[in-house]
């Protein structure tokens, strides 16, 4: 497999915190409008994301021919969008909210439409704030990955972080009062 990011060999080691979803459980929804996982989202990927063992999380998706970017494959922006999304919930097994600095994708084969697309993520470790993940999808068989990415995240103070565009967001009223709340 060919992947030019390099997995810093010292991260820190992580602990699962005693709050995060159970393995099997699905992971809560960070935002109801998020284009990748919320249910609200009129257009969006509505990803359900459930947490696995140890620092894994995994998801399901359906390759709809609306995703479609070459003919009869997946376009590589949804395969992004919908890793970024997936490999964005690893870091709430340890932790608050932490945002993509980071993602690049290694696209291995095409991912023809009509699929089902499985999708993997792991946390790997943390350096400071910030906490280094890798994702895998594969569209049948585990040992021959379809797509596989790397991903930065950094961890923020979500009050804080979205507080300045908060106006602009479709979010709930109650979502947002629970947002802005001190
Ligand atoms: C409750 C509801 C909340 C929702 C939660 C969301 C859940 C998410 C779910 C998933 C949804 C989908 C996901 C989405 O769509 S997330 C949406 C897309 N992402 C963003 O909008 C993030 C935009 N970036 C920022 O706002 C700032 O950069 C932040 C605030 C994150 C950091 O700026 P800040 O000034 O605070 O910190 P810093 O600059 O000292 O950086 C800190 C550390 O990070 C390192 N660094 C920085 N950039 C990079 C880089 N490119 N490659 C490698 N490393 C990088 C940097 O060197 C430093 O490292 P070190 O010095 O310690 O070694």
């Amino acid at each position: 497999m060919k992947s030019g990011f390099v997995v810093p060999t010292d991260l820190d080691p992580i602990e699962r915190h005693p709050k995060a979803v159970g393995p099997g459980e699905r992971m809560r929804m960070h935002n109801h409008m998020c284009y990748g996982c919320g249910e609200d989202s009129p257009n969006g990927l509505h990803l359900e994301i459930y947490a696995g063992e140890g620092f894994t999380i995994r998801a399901s998706m359906e390759v709809e021919p609306h995703f479609e970017g070459g003919p009869g494959v997946l376009h590589g922006g949804i395969l992004t969008t919908a890793f970024d999304d997936v490999m964005g919930m690893a870091p709430l097994l340890v932790g608050p909210s932490a945002v993509t600095v980071h993602l690049e994708v290694d696209f291995l084969r095409p991912i023809p439409v009509g699929s089902t697309l499985e999708l993997s993520a792991t946390l790997l470790g943390r350096q400071r704030r910030k906490l280094y993940t890798e994702g895998v999808a594969h569209i049948g068989d585990p040992d021959q990955p379809v797509a596989v990415a790397h991903a930065i995240f950094v961890s923020i103070n979500a009050r804080e972080h979205f507080a300045e565009h908060l106006d602009k967001s479709q979010i709930s009223d109650e979502y947002k009062q629970r947002l802005s709340r001190p």
